[in-house]
């Protein structure tokens, strides 16, 4: 345990924000840095909806990392609360990741974010290349180069989520930068999500599998209720309406007889098992709500508040 009283004057605690093109791994690398699955990943862009918190817990220090959604140019006003959920983000963190593949190369969306950072001005930037394990050496040295031509950058630091290379590193990097203080969270607690959401992302991560072109971003899932089944300490009933904006997607989502819809429900029942640590009965609807994207009373509805 050591000197208690010495190591609490030195604990660190405090909030990064990992931002990023779509699909450029900032999921991921919050799940890789906080040990488990709180946010979740698909290779579908824009599947991080929500800031969502992992916390990591270490002797010396609490980071609480908040997730949030691929920053771009805006197309929708799904997307303009997006991104105005994404800046307000940045203002409130002690530190932030910017995320680039070491894969590809610095494109006008990397530039359109590093301009957005450079008006954060009083939050320090930490560049993080991802998916190191993609590239050959040449090319990680090359795009560090290119990094450090991006913008002044207070580290930068190549990692990859995937083989857990250099997750260390960018752990002492993020909290060398949080101020002196004494935890925010309890021990051991994870996130701070609702089960609920946390419930829904799920159940969304499942129905994402396999769709394609603009059915994604049509996807949105509320979890109504959760509760205990009567007499049974052992089951969870979960009721959950799954929404998608044209009757064509909840054919689509539906599948031939009703078949995809069991497997996403499967899929996503055994998540929340492995979640929350019960059996579990899934009630998933599908319902239609025309053109949700850009119907500000069904956004709210949604839960994407402005
Ligand atoms: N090989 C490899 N793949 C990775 C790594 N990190 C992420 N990926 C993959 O890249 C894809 C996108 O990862 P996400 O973590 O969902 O990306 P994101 O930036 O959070 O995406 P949005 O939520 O759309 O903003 C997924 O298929 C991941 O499995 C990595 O270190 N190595």
């Amino acid at each position: 345990m050591g000197d208690v009283s010495s190591s609490a004057a030195e604990f660190r605690s405090g909030f990064a924000c990992f931002v990023g093109r779509p699909n450029v791994g900032k999921s991921t690398l919050m799940n890789a840095l906080v040990g488990a699955k709180v946010a979740i990943t698909s290779s579908k862009p824009q599947t991080t909806r929500r800031a969502i918190r992992g916390i990591v817990n270490r002797p010396d220090a609490q980071l609480v990392v908040v997730d949030t959604p691929g920053l771009h140019r805006p197309r929708t006003l799904l997307g303009e609360r997006l991104d105005s959920l994404v800046l307000s983000t940045l203002t409130e963190v002690d530190v932030i990741g910017f995320c680039m593949p070491a894969d590809e190369q610095i494109g006008k969306g990397d530039r359109f974010i590093a301009e957005k950072l450079a008006a954060v001005k009083k939050t320090p930037v930490v560049a993080v290349v991802t998916k190191c394990d993609l590239a050959s050496r040449e090319q990680i040295a090359a795009r560090l180069l290119d990094v450090s031509r991006l913008a002044d950058f207070a580290e930068i630091v190549p990692v990859s989520a995937e083989s857990g290379e250099q997750l260390d590193v960018l752990g002492d990097l993020l909290i060398e930068r949080l101020p002196k203080s004494p935890p925010l969270y309890l021990d051991g607690q994870l996130t701070d999500e609702p089960e609920q959401v946390l419930v829904g992302e799920l159940i969304r991560e499942a129905a994402l599998e396999g769709v394609r072109d603009e059915l994604p971003h049509s996807i949105a899932v509320v979890v109504e209720e959760m509760t205990p089944r009567e007499g049974r300490d052992d089951l969870l009933d979960v009721y959950a309406h799954m929404f998608v904006e044209r009757p064509s997607q909840k054919a689509i989502v539906i599948g031939p007889k009703g078949a995809r819809l069991k497997d996403v429900g499967t899929r996503a029942r055994k998540q929340i098992e492995a979640l929350l640590g019960t059996h579990v009965y899934l009630d998933l609807r599908i319902k239609v709500a025309k053109d949700w994207q850009r119907d500000p009373k069904q956004l709210r509805r949604l839960g994407f508040y402005d």
